[in-house]
């Protein structure tokens, strides 16, 4: 397995501007790495430009020691999973697993033992000679795994590997894909626009936007401390709120005048406007740390989620909203009410205007 580097890569189409804006990335051998990010900010063409199928403007790539930027796709070592499978029709399991090897000239005998080794690790035992038609969407799936596993790869690349299968079978095949992940070491560069998948599945998520890399780390991380407003919203939610801090304190715009919050600031916020951000999961209503930020906010409605619940209030002119476990939700909530919310201190993130994250924690 080798670690993986692309350093200062740029691509365009045509005369378009850049999809990939100076990305640097740094990738440990044997880690799982994921791409996130929305659609269209660039990491299809990532992936592309790493396996070769797509040339770059500048930048390079190394797998190890070795620049593989100009090498063609076949010569990258490279093991490619798609979202719509890619697996021949009109071959058997058997056979599309065996067909990387078959174009590699691999001897019969050692060809038969990787195809059985791969078989083996995706689960497929006692499918080996069915067509593709009649497996499962997952099946279908695990046979493109398989095959990509039998080159016995330097670098598994994963584009959407899940996205067609139903929402049960995504996290069965999510938690199996990690496992054969960590047992062979395999150094995989993973692709999903699904910000819980990236969650459970990586050991470390770079976000992409607009061609940008916006933060590169653990997955605890980046949700506890998003660099910038994008993150924060992109990986869960978060409620935002303009203020201002000045003379030492916080204050709110509330549309018809300013309301002092009762959160003084530390000396080492400048004062100007910021984004005052907290997560959801933040909110408590009533009780709480009476250190805690406290806002009074008016209950609009409840989506109640079975283990929990959503409580969308009305605060300062903004919407608020406030995650509860079931067995914290008071059943008095009334639509209407006036609510005591409460969010931690250290719960609170102050961000730029231009969204980068100032003060984690106040
Ligand atoms: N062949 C192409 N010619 C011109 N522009 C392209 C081409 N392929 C992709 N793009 C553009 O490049 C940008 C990045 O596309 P890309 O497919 O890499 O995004 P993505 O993050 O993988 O999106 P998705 O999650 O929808 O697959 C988009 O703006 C897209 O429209």
């Amino acid at each position: 397995m080798s670690n993986i580097k692309v350093l200062e890569l740029n691509k365009s189409y045509g005369s378009s501007k850049l999809v990939l804006d100076n990305i640097n990335i740094d990738i440990s051998s044997g880690e799982f790495f994921t791409l996130l990010g929305p659609s269209g900010c660039g990491k299809t063409t990532l992936l592309k430009v790493i396996s070769g199928f797509l040339p770059h403007n500048s930048g390079e790539v190394f797998f190890g020691t070795e620049r593989v930027d100009k090498l063609p796709p076949h010569r990258r070592g490279i093991g490619m999973v798609f979202q719509d499978y890619a697996i021949f029709p009109h071959l058997t399991v058997r056979q599309n697993i065996a067909f990387g090897l078959k174009v590699r000239k691999m001897a019969a005998a050692e060809s038969a033992r990787r195809v059985a080794d791969a078989i083996r690790l995706v689960r497929l035992d006692g499918l080996e000679d069915r067509m593709p038609s009649s497996l499962s969407g997952g099946q279908q799936q695990r046979v493109g795994i398989a095959r990509a596993l039998a080159i016995q790869p330097r670098l598994l690349l994963m584009d959407e590997p899940l996205s067609n299968l139903d929402a049960k079978l995504r996290v069965e095949m999510r938690d199996d894909i990690r496992k054969i992940q960590r047992d062979q070491g395999l150094t995989t560069i993973y692709v999903t626009h699904d910000q819980e998948e990236a969650l459970a599945i990586s050991d470390r998520i770079c976000v992409l936007s607009a061609g940008k890399v916006q933060q590169i780390d653990r997955p605890d991380r980046i949700y506890r401390h998003p660099a910038n407003m994008f993150v924060a919203s992109f990986l869960g939610s978060m409620n935002f709120l303009a203020v201002r801090a000045e003379r030492g304190r916080l204050v709110a715009d509330a549309g018809n005048g300013t309301i002092e919050l009762n959160v003084p600031v530390v000396a080492d916020v400048a004062e100007g406007a910021y984004t005052l951000g907290f997560r959801p999961e933040a909110v408590d209503v009533g009780g709480g740390d009476p250190d805690s930020l406290r806002i009074e906010a008016k209950l609009q409605y409840i989506t109640y989620l079975g283990r929990e619940a959503i409580l969308t209030l009305a605060a300062h002119g903004v919407s608020i909203s406030a995650n509860l476990r079931d067995r914290d939700i008071g059943h008095a909530y009334k639509e209407g009410d006036m609510l005591p919310l409460r969010i931690r201190r250290e719960q609170l993130k102050l961000f730029a205007p231009d969204g980068v994250l100032a003060h984690d924690g106040l």
